[in-house]
């Protein structure tokens, strides 16, 4: 729809207050009246001529036009709006990292980049789709939080080149999307950004009226509050669990052998509810109970994947790298001497320091092709989570200017915390161990924005799930002395936050 409309004059307006009390009460629901003036149609307005002028830069181009509009949204709650949407989209994203300092949740598909099994080429696709999407974008403003404006939430699969199951239907070996509506909770405030991609054959005031209209309904469900309570009963079925101890004695053998040096291998635990698992009642437990874990939520179809992982793969803010070296494992103690006691073996215990250092000289040597300079510390120190604890070395790096995020997340996946060492070899040992298709378990999620910037953490200690089903997937590094059943007893650990976070009984 290519026509030259005449240019609306609109007095900006500030939308801080939008889904706020004021009139409410006085209007039907979903529109809140301001000075005679209903807050839908101001969205609209408000909306419309950021589309009015991307519809011309996409008439003149003849390219879609990303058009993004960031405002604060001080009474949102990121789980309520979260589950605000559910049903209504299908693709709900939800990211916090450990500190909750960004909380984002993308609700909706304004745009997205996908990749199939076996491509070789997936980060550098999601990157080279994204530029030139960001390629003359209107953003309004121009100043916005980190976390905020136009960005991408999603991830990779484990491995592209593994069997692919129909467990993992919907999630693909790269999956983004840029959120129609992206909540984003800093220490800032709250705010709200709006994306659109308009192509030439849209009608920016319908599209305007189309996303005043979706906006308004998911900021009154989120502002009710309601987040879904269920507390489902289920039965558990370990996946092959004699099957997974010898194949830790054979991995543990050939490592000895000297074949590889280290490899993780991980199982599932399948789980069936009487009711439907709802998604944000999990992601609410976790958030209770794990407040030293990353939490996320990607959901694509009718199946999520859900976690609280404590790793960190990498994170970057302008020109600095931050990444993580977590692998050794230990139980928590039952009372805080206990606890200090089991730590301090951990530090010592020659088995999980030497499994640790195989994961901090890999991150070191895969940062340091992208960095000017690096960081890290001699000794590791602990990490603490709800169920376990953990050898933690946190590295630091520069990063050059043409290193970019996914360049980096591509040289790091799989660290040998999740895959092994060396990384090929551990690769295809996993491929014929495993009785499994991890699909995105233990693989890259996170998010990527506009300007280059972005955070991703490794998703473990997760699960995916489906209507009334859950598979939870848990693993633990081999090394030439681990012992089957130590090691069977640790991947029991590490499913306690997510069979704790479904809350339900085991039947
Ligand atoms: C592979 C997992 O944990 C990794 C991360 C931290 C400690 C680990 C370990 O001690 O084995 C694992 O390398 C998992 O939780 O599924």
């Amino acid at each position: 729809m290519c026509l030259e409309k005449q240019s609306l004059i609109i007095d900006r307006i500030d939308l801080g207050a939008v889904g706020s009390p004021i009139g409410r009460g006085c209007v039907a629901p979903g529109v809140e009246r301001m000075g005679g003036t209903t807050v839908s149609t101001m969205k609209q307005l408000d909306n419309l001529s950021g589309l009015e002028e991307g519809a011309k830069r996409a008439c003149r181009s003849n390219r879609p036009v990303l058009v993004s509009r960031t405002r604060r949204a001080p009474n949102l709650d990121p789980l309520s709006f979260f589950a605000s949407g559910a049903g209504t989209q299908g693709a709900r994203n939800f990211w916090s990292d450990p500190g909750r300092e960004e909380t984002l949740v993308g609700l909706g598909t304004a745009w997205r980049t996908e990749s199939g099994p076996q491509s070789k080429n997936r980060y550098e696709k999601v990157e080279r789709d994204w530029a030139e999407l960001i390629r003359g974008a209107l953003r309004e403003p121009a100043d916005v939080p980190r976390g905020a404006g136009p960005l991408l939430m999603g991830g990779f699969s484990f491995d592209p080149i593994g069997e692919h199951t129909s467990l993992w239907e919907g999630f693909s070996d790269a999956s983004f999307i840029l959120p129609r509506f992206l909540l984003t909770a800093v220490r800032d405030g709250v705010w709200l950004t709006v994306n659109a991609v308009i192509t030439p054959e849209d009608d920016p005031e319908e599209m305007s009226q189309r996303l005043a209209e979706e906006e308004d309904q998911l900021v009154d469900a989120a502002v009710q509050g309601y987040i879904p309570e269920t507390h489902p009963s289920y039965d558990a079925v370990e996946v092959e669990p004699e099957r997974w101890r010898q194949a830790v004695a054979q991995a543990a053998r050939e490592i000895r052998e000297g074949q590889l040096e280290k490899v993780v291998l991980a199982r599932e635990l399948r789980l069936h509810s009487q009711e439907t698992i709802r998604p944000a009642s999990v992601l609410k437990r976790l958030q209770e109970q794990q407040p030293h874990s990353f939490l996320f939520a990607v959901e694509r179809g009718d199946a999520c994947f859900v976690g609280a992982s404590p790793e960190r793969l990498v994170k970057k803010e302008k020109h600095h790298l931050y990444s993580t070296c977590l692998a050794g494992t230990y139980p928590r103690g039952s009372d805080p001497a206990a606890d200090q006691e089991l730590g301090s073996q951990l530090l010592r215990d020659v088995k999980n320091r030497q499994e640790h250092a195989v994961v901090v000289n890999m991150i070191v040597e895969a940062l340091r092709e992208g960095c000017t300079s690096i960081q890290v510390p001699e000794e590791p120190v602990l990490y603490k989570v709800r169920d376990v604890q953990h050898l933690f070395t946190p590295v630091e790096g520069t990063a050059h200017p043409d290193t970019t995020l996914l360049s980096i997340v591509e040289r790091l996946h799989p660290t040998p915390a999740l895959g092994g060492y060396p990384q090929e070899r551990a690769l295809s040992r996993i491929r014929e161990m495993e009785a499994m298709d991890r699909g995105w378990y233990a693989a890259p999620l996170g998010w990527l924005d506009f300007r280059g910037d972005g955070e991703f953490a490794c998703g473990i200690r997760s699960g995916l799930l489906r209507n009334k089903s859950a598979s939870l997937f848990a693993g633990c590094g081999i090394m030439g002395d681990s012992d089957p059943v130590s090691e069977y007893e640790e991947t029991r650990m590490k499913f306690q936050p997510m069979l704790l976070a479904l809350g339900g009984k085991k039947r």
